[in-house]
């Protein structure tokens, strides 16, 4: 069968991820977020606006635990396909973080700016812990000097769209992941 292509204007994107491979690895990392959280009462910080899609069905996953939610929004990309190099926070959290269970998601770890970001803004609100869960991470890109705990996929550096990824703010009601060819490479990260 071949590859399955789709094109935005002249660029071609590949099947990365199908629908069915993103939702079995979303249920198997909810599984082991909820073994984990077990008798406790996480907040889930997503944050805005390419977790949304991620978290949605992660958390619906997620049936024995007590969990809550809330949003952090931040931009690094712009419009391009390239990281701005610095992130710009439009929305924080409403809900008080101290003595609480965090996990922060993301749709993905790319630069790293973002999560790190986030990581010193819920440590300032002294949360009694703080893990990171992310369906993406570019390792070969992500420049962290701590942990993402639970990771859906690693994947090559090109720059990817859909589930919740945009290009250009479009793409992201693809219910599977695409990545820019190999022909086409793009360095995504900082
Ligand atoms: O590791 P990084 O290089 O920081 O990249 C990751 C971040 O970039 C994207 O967000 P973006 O800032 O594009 O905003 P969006 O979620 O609204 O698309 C993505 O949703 C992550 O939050
Ligand atoms: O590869 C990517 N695609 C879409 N948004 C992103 N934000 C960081 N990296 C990416």
């Amino acid at each position: 069968m071949p590859e399955e292509i789709i094109w935005i204007g002249d660029e071609p994107f590949q099947l990365l991820f199908s629908e069915s491979e993103i939702q079995s690895r979303v249920r198997q990392m909810a599984l082991e977020i909820e073994k984990d959280y077990a008798g406790k009462s996480p907040i889930f910080v997503g944050v805005l606006n390419g977790a949304f899609i991620f978290m949605g069905d992660l958390i619906r996953q997620i049936q024995g635990v007590d969990l809550e939610i809330d949003f952090y929004k931040l931009s690094s990309y712009g419009k391009e396909k390239a990281s701005a190099g610095q992130v710009q926070l439009l929305k924080s959290v409403d809900t008080k973080l101290a003595g609480r269970d965090v996990i922060v998601v993301e749709d993905i770890v790319d630069s790293g700016l973002s999560v790190s970001y986030i990581r010193e803004a819920i440590l300032a609100h002294s949360p009694k812990s703080l893990r990171f869960c992310a369906l993406l991470f570019k390792e070969s890109v992500a420049d962290l000097d701590f942990i993402i705990d639970y990771v859906g996929f690693r994947i090559p550096k090109q720059f990817v769209i859909g589930y919740g990824l945009d290009y250009k703010q479009l793409k992201r009601n693809l219910p599977a992941i695409y990545q820019l060819v190999d022909s086409h490479p793009i360095q995504t990260g900082k």
